[in-house]
């Protein structure tokens, strides 16, 4: 019985140790299976993230970034230097793509630029067509006359007044004395009584008080010298400023308006925009310059540019010299050799003083001077659509006993007039 009772004791003790591992087992493999999830879970950390987007992330902090290699894009694909694309590149384009750029595209090649020669206005009829220009003078001059004069019977604090308007318009005190004396016998020999009468014969005054013996005509045509063909030379003096060079480019437009050919000398040294200034306008007109250093000697520069326009068989040459007045002599040293050396080469044909009609008295002494230094052979009156005092015409041209020629009625290139009396009048009187 009792050896019974120890082998039930027995079989109780392996069951419960049996039961007792089985039991440690099972509750060890749940524990791992655990622990495995865990460690799926933390893998991301600090490592690279792979969502499922596709986009690439690196982990930040100090390690270096992972260097992907370079694409290479050609240079010349690209207008920046390093290859790399740049704002305003096509998106859509893939970088690596050849792209064509602004630098593979040839533009054609640009013609050589050849010279625009202007249109120039006809010489004829300008005076005309420039007459409003006159206006300043004409309502000094022309409409204080006429208001006068077409009041009928003259006083003598009348007449007093139409002189004094003749003064002021700058036509000097001799010049004055003879208009108002002929305009007194006229007006009472005509027995005039309407403006229109008194208009006519203020205008038949004027005009006649302009006429000269001399001749207007620009000497700017070729000649024939010992059956050769030789160029009009005509050289252009006056003060600095008073529109010498603005003047010889007008005249050169007036030349090759009418079919001539022209050269133009910058012997103006003094002034080196002046050769620039010269040049310019040739241009314009498609003719050829001749200049000099600055501060050259001005007869060297005169003298080359005849001499080339006798070789290139041109039909004038217009010479622009300098005008310094520092002293008479210098003046006359400088002007007088440019005409003796010119001379050399061909015979000078026409020297134009120009004067600066805004100057009054004062250009009125420059004429004087300029005529004891060099025979002057025309007149050229600037500015006169600046002044009212377009009377300095008449005095001038009495007091130089030398034909106004030319007149420059404004800025642009075409604004000088020849001079004609009978339609200059006309405008002044409107
Ligand atoms: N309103 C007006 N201006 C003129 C006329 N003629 C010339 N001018 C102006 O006067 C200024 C002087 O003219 P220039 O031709 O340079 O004078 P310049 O005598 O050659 O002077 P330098 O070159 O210094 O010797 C310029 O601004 C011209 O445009 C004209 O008839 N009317």
């Amino acid at each position: 019985m009792s050896s019974t009772w120890f082998l039930f004791v027995v079989v109780a003790v392996v069951v419960l140790v049996a039961l007792l591992v089985t039991g440690l087992l099972v509750a060890r493999r749940r524990r791992i299976s655990l622990d495995a999830r865990r460690e799926v879970e933390e893998k991301p950390k600090g490592g690279s993230y792979a969502a499922s987007g596709g986009i690439a992330l690196a982990p930040g902090g100090t390690a270096a970034p992972v260097e992907e290699a370079p694409v290479e894009h050609p240079v010349e694909d690209r207008p920046e230097t390093d290859g790399q694309p740049a704002v305003g590149d096509d998106a859509a384009v893939p970088r690596d793509s050849p792209q064509r750029t602004v630098r593979d595209v040839k533009l054609p090649e640009a013609p050589p630029e050849a010279p625009v020669v202007e249109e120039i206005d006809p010489a004829t009829g300008r005076m005309e067509r420039l007459r409003g220009r006159l206006s300043k003078s004409r309502s000094v001059f022309g409409t204080s006359l006429l208001g006068l004069l077409g009041a009928g019977d003259l006083d003598e604090d009348s007449w007093q007044d139409v002189e004094d308007t003749l003064l002021m318009a700058d036509l000097g005190a001799a010049t004055t004395n003879q208009i108002v004396e002929r305009l007194r016998d006229e007006l009472s020999r005509r027995a005039v009584r309407s403006s229109a009468e008194a208009r006519e014969v203020l205008h038949e005054v004027l005009t006649a008080q302009l006429s000269t013996d001399g001749h207007r005509a620009v000497r700017a045509l070729p000649h024939t010298v010992d059956g050769k063909k030789q160029p009009a030379v005509v050289l252009v003096a006056g003060v600095n400023g008073t529109g010498k060079t603005t003047t010889t480019g007008k005249l050169a437009r007036v030349l090759v308006a009418q079919g001539g050919t022209v050269l133009l000398g910058a012997a103006d040294t003094f002034r080196a925009a002046a050769a620039d200034q010269l040049q310019t306008w040739a241009e314009r007109v498609g003719a050829e310059v001749v200049r000099g250093k600055e501060g050259a000697d001005p007869a060297a520069v005169a003298f080359d540019a005849v001499k080339r326009g006798v070789d290139t068989g041109v039909d004038a040459v217009l010479v622009d010299t300098a005008g310094r007045l520092h002293t008479k002599t210098g003046l006359m040293d400088e002007l007088g050799k440019v005409k003796r050396v010119v001379e050399k080469q061909a015979k000078v044909d026409e020297v134009l003083l120009v004067l600066d009609a805004t100057t009054g008295q004062n250009g009125l002494m420059q004429a004087r001077v300029f005529a004891e230094v060099i025979d002057v052979t025309g007149i050229v009156l600037t500015k006169l659509d600046g002044t009212a005092k377009g009377g300095i015409v008449f005095q001038v041209q009495k007091e130089l006993g030398v034909p106004v020629k030319l007149v420059g009625l404004g800025e642009g290139p075409d604004d000088l007039a020849p001079f004609e009396p009978g339609a200059f009048v006309d405008a002044l009187l409107g």
